[in-house]
């Protein structure tokens, strides 16, 4: 059988990966998919970077769309990143002349999705993204294909490499968060802009595409996104002590007639459920069905080598003729908005900086009665001399009434900077 020839655009940390992997594993992959896996033509920023591998005898194109344009080539891999741009351009001339693109590529995935699988069908062909879902998980493939009999409840996990690693490495460490991020740079895991990972960004992208498939493609303005910057060692510290850790989760929760729930932000999480002791790159996709139950796979969410794996093994299935559905239906529907949160219920942490002196925590104490807010726990630190922080954990109360409590509580003049408020999300299995 003819070979599949590949074009292949971006040469960073995931392309460069992807040519290593093809070349290591030529004969496995070849029995496989039926056929020899090749790459015959690239396109990247610069014709002379030393990247470890040999290029040599491949085409070169300076412009990624021509090299979807050419004719010697039945796949276009997109390595290149970001929702706009020659990323999207490229796509786009490939699927409209008809042949199958694997990408890596979630921001384009979560904000062009529903247009790119249209332009797709039109032109009777598919886009595969597994990588684009916590790298070396087969995220995709375990919500669209190996739960398609479920009606799943919730979807998630940690999606995003570069923070859980970043929150471990504080943790266990006691590192600062410019350092561990620097590191994480280095070790290929960050995005090129790294506050996409480190505000949220990325993470919501995973998740409007997990959303997407388990329930129904979500205006990705309508997510409520949070990030890591405001975590300190001081938190992570009260986290070890009231028996939780700290993670970065994105959950997306449609329950029996209510509407659709969906965010990305830090959360407290007890130390007994499993995404608890996912650390360090390593992402968890969890999910529960009425059928399912609860299920969670972690392993490495991104790098190199486990983000290369995804985008080859979509290339088997390029090779083996598979044609699945992109958002797991046949007709795509409409985007929908995501629920306000203000009326959802749930445990809240929150954390002060305070002046260490009598009358501090009646002051405290009196707001959150005012807005009818329980506190369960409670616990302090010497932060510096004369400053304490205080940590409290609530009852369970509404977002808007945690919030406008904390409000209450940046306005005294006892309480130094703003509050961090991270919930405590206890319903994972
Ligand atoms: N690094 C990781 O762990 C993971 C990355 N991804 C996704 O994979 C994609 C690639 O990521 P990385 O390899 O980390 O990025 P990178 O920044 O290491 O590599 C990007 C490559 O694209 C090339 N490029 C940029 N503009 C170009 C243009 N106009 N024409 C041709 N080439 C161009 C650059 O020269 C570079 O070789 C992104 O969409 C990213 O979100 C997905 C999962 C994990
Ligand atoms: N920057 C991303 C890479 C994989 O998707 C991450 O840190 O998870
Ligand atoms: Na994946």
């Amino acid at each position: 059988m003819k070979p599949l020839r590949i074009g292949l655009a971006g040469l960073g940390t995931v392309g460069v990966g992807v040519i290593k992997l093809l070349r290591a594993h030529a004969a496995e992959l070849t029995a496989r998919g039926g056929r020899s896996i090749e790459v015959v033509a690239v396109s990247a920023r610069s014709r002379t970077r030393d990247r470890g591998v040999s290029l040599d005898g491949l085409r070169w194109y300076d412009d990624p769309v021509a090299l979807a344009q050419d004719a010697e080539i039945d796949v276009a891999v997109e390595l290149i990143g970001g929702s706009e741009g020659s990323a999207r351009a490229m796509v786009e001339a490939a699927l409209a002349r008809g042949i199958p693109v694997v990408t890596a590529n979630k921001a384009l995935v979560a904000l062009h999705g529903g247009a790119l699988t249209a332009l797709a069908s039109k032109h009777n062909t598919t886009l595969f993204y597994e990588a684009a879902v916590a790298g070396g998980i087969p995220a995709i493939k375990l919500v669209r294909e190996a739960l398609a009999a479920d009606r799943l409840e919730s979807v998630g996990g940690i999606l995003n490499g570069t923070c859980n690693y970043i929150l471990t490495e504080m943790r266990a460490t006691g590192r600062d968060f410019a350092d561990v991020l620097a590191e994480a740079q280095a070790k290929g895991y960050a995005e090129a802009e790294p506050s996409t990972d480190v505000d949220g960004w990325d993470a919501a992208h995973k998740l409007a595409i997990l959303a997407g498939i388990a329930f129904r493609p979500i205006r990705f303005d309508s997510l409520s996104v949070h990030g890591i910057r405001d975590v300190t060692s001081a938190d992570l510290r009260f986290a070890t002590e009231l028996g939780y850790r700290i993670k970065l989760l994105g959950l997306a929760r449609q329950q029996e007639g209510k509407p659709l729930e969906a965010w990305v932000r830090p959360c407290m999480v007890p130390v007994s459920v499993p995404v608890a002791s996912v650390e360090g790159v390593f992402n968890a996709v969890t999910t529960f069905g009425p059928f399912s139950g609860p299920m969670t796979i972690s392993g490495r969410g991104a790098g190199e080598g486990p983000t290369a794996s995804a985008v080859v093994a979509d290339l088997v299935d390029v090779a083996r003729g598979a044609s699945l559905p992109v958002w797991g239906v046949a007709d795509v529907p409409d985007v929908i908005d995501c629920a306000p949160l203000d009326d959802v219920e749930s445990a809240f942490y929150v954390r002060l900086d305070v002046a260490d002196r009598s009358g501090t925590m009646a002051g405290l104490t009196s707001v959150l009665r005012d807005h009818d807010v329980s506190v369960h726990l409670v616990s302090q630190h010497e932060a510096a001399p004369g400053r304490a922080h205080v940590a409290l954990v609530t009852h369970r109360v509404t977002e808007r009434a945690v919030q406008e409590a904390v409000a209450g509580l940046s306005a005294l003049p006892t309480v130094n900077g703003a509050p961090l408020v991270l919930k405590i999300e206890d319903s994972l299995q």
